[in-house]
């Protein structure tokens, strides 16, 4: 990784840029694929499959008995791996579920506030270049949780453990279609793939800029998941070939990746460089991650603080603290999708199997954007009740409040009634 020693405040914009390409570029690609879909359907899906994924499909949904079968194709070590990393998914998000508090905010007036499942929700699971069956459970999980009526799978990928693990999660249905077709697929509904409500997923730039783009068109979406990247702060007390390894696990993600590493020890930045390149010439992805690795930084700064302002600016999906003080130091971070503290808590845990969620916001979205939570799979309804006595009580303030924005008939609706009481 290339070491940039003490850069002014003034150039971090330009240094922490990601090296993503130009999203007009890519909404330029994107664009023509939604309108094919939304005009022919299936048919449209069935070329650009054929186009983009090479493959030739004679149904779209994966039949039943493929469902049914993804169990016998596993064998036990990797079954009893996606059941635990399940149960552990669930008992984190399960502390998500929030519980109806009836609040009386003045005498005779209730307010409440109900959460209920979104309805129809979609879920992409990418598999361009690796079937991430472990985002059904990250997906999968809070919707179960939420209660979602109907939850529709698209994945380019016909792994089994994909397979696997959305009957575990209770899939509705699930469709062998990747790409931004699949987004536009769940979002406008064809012959056979139905039109959901909202669109949750991670995926490449052109997955992430149809959800951009059909989110303009009145279907929500989760935020902006795009290409993995982590952030880590490692100082003297880190060790090096761990921390490599940190690095390395999103660099295989694609090239696209960004890792990004700070320290204000130039000797560790040049012990992880050495430990780099060892690791990487053992790895099945080497290609992926060399090129995500050139496109990387490793930044000395003169102080933690600057590395916390830097961090924060930076705002990293994944944050690994491999320092002394890493809670400490967590504390002060604002920005950033999740949070790893310690030597020992590899990122990949979080990937997983830990419990928490690993849909995360990218680009600098965790600025303002929260992981997938249970809550991005509810709607919260409020109610309210008000007694005769309430509305005695709080009726001059509406009357007093509308009066003055000049809605007469706001006022009326209190007054009418209050005066029925007279
Ligand atoms: N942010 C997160 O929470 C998170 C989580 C997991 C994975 N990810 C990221 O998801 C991404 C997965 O990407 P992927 O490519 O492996 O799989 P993917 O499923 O997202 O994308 C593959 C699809 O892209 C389409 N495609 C490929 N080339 C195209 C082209 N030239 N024009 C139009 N469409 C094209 C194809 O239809 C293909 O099915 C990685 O970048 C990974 O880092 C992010
Ligand atoms: N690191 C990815 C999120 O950016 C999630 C993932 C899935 N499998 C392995 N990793
Ligand atoms: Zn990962």
């Amino acid at each position: 990784m290339k070491i940039i020693a003490f850069p002014e405040r003034g150039q971090w914009a330009n240094l922490l840029a990601r090296p993503v390409q130009d999203s007009r570029e890519i909404e330029e690609k994107v664009a023509p694929i939604l309108a094919d879909v939304k005009n022919k359907g299936d048919q449209a899906i069935r070329e650009l499959a054929f186009k983009f994924d090479k493959v030739t499909l004679d149904s779209l949904a994966f039949p039943a008995e493929a469902m049914e079968r993804a169990a016998d194709l596993l064998d036990d070590t990797l079954k009893d791996a996606i059941q635990q990393a399940y149960r552990n998914i669930r008992t984190f998000h399960s502390k998500q579920l929030q519980a109806v508090g009836k609040i009386e905010t003045m005498p005779g007036v209730t307010c409440w506030r109900k959460s209920v499942g979104i309805e129809k929700v979609g879920i992409y699971i990418p598999g361009g270049t690796a079937p991430l069956f472990s985002t059904v459970l990250m997906l999968g999980v809070p919707a179960q949780l939420a209660g979602c009526r109907e939850v529709i799978l698209c994945t380019p990928s016909d792994h089994p453990a994909i397979l696997y693990a959305a009957k575990l999660v209770g899939v509705t249905k699930a469709f062998r279609i990747g790409g931004a077709q699949a987004i536009a697929a769940m979002a406008y509904g064809t012959e056979t793939v139905p039109k959901v409500y909202k669109i949750f997923g991670p995926g490449n730039q052109y997955v992430t800029s149809a959800k951009m783009l059909v989110s303009k068109e009145g279907v929500a979406i989760d935020m902006p998941a795009g290409p993995s990247e982590v952030a880590v702060y490692a100082d003297d007390t880190a060790v090096p070939s761990f921390v490599a390894a940190d690095l390395l696990s999103q660099a295989e993600h694609g090239a696209d990746s960004q890792v990004l590493l700070v320290s204000t020890s130039k000797k560790l930045l040049s012990a992880v460089n050495l430990a780099l390149v060892g690791q990487m010439d053992r790895l099945p992805r080497k290609d992926l991650a060399a090129r995500a690795i050139e496109n990387s930084k490793a930044i000395l700064v003169e102080s933690e603080t600057d590395v916390i302002d830097l961090l924060n600016e930076y705002a990293a999906e994944h944050l690994i603290l491999s320092v002394a003080n890493a809670e400490k130091i967590s504390e002060k971070i604002i920005n950033a999708g999740s949070i790893f503290l310690g030597n020992y808590t590899p990122e990949s845990c979080g990937d997983y199997a830990s419990g928490t969620n690993h849909t995360l916001p990218t680009n600098g979205h965790a600025r303002a954007y929260s992981g997938v939570s249970v809550d991005s799979f509810v709607k919260k309804i409020t109610v309210q009740s008000i007694t005769v006595q309430g509305l005695r009580n709080l009726g001059p303030v509406v009357e007093a409040m509308a009066e003055a924005e000049s809605l007469d008939a706001h006022r009326n609706a209190v007054s009418i009634r209050l005066k029925s009481l007279e």
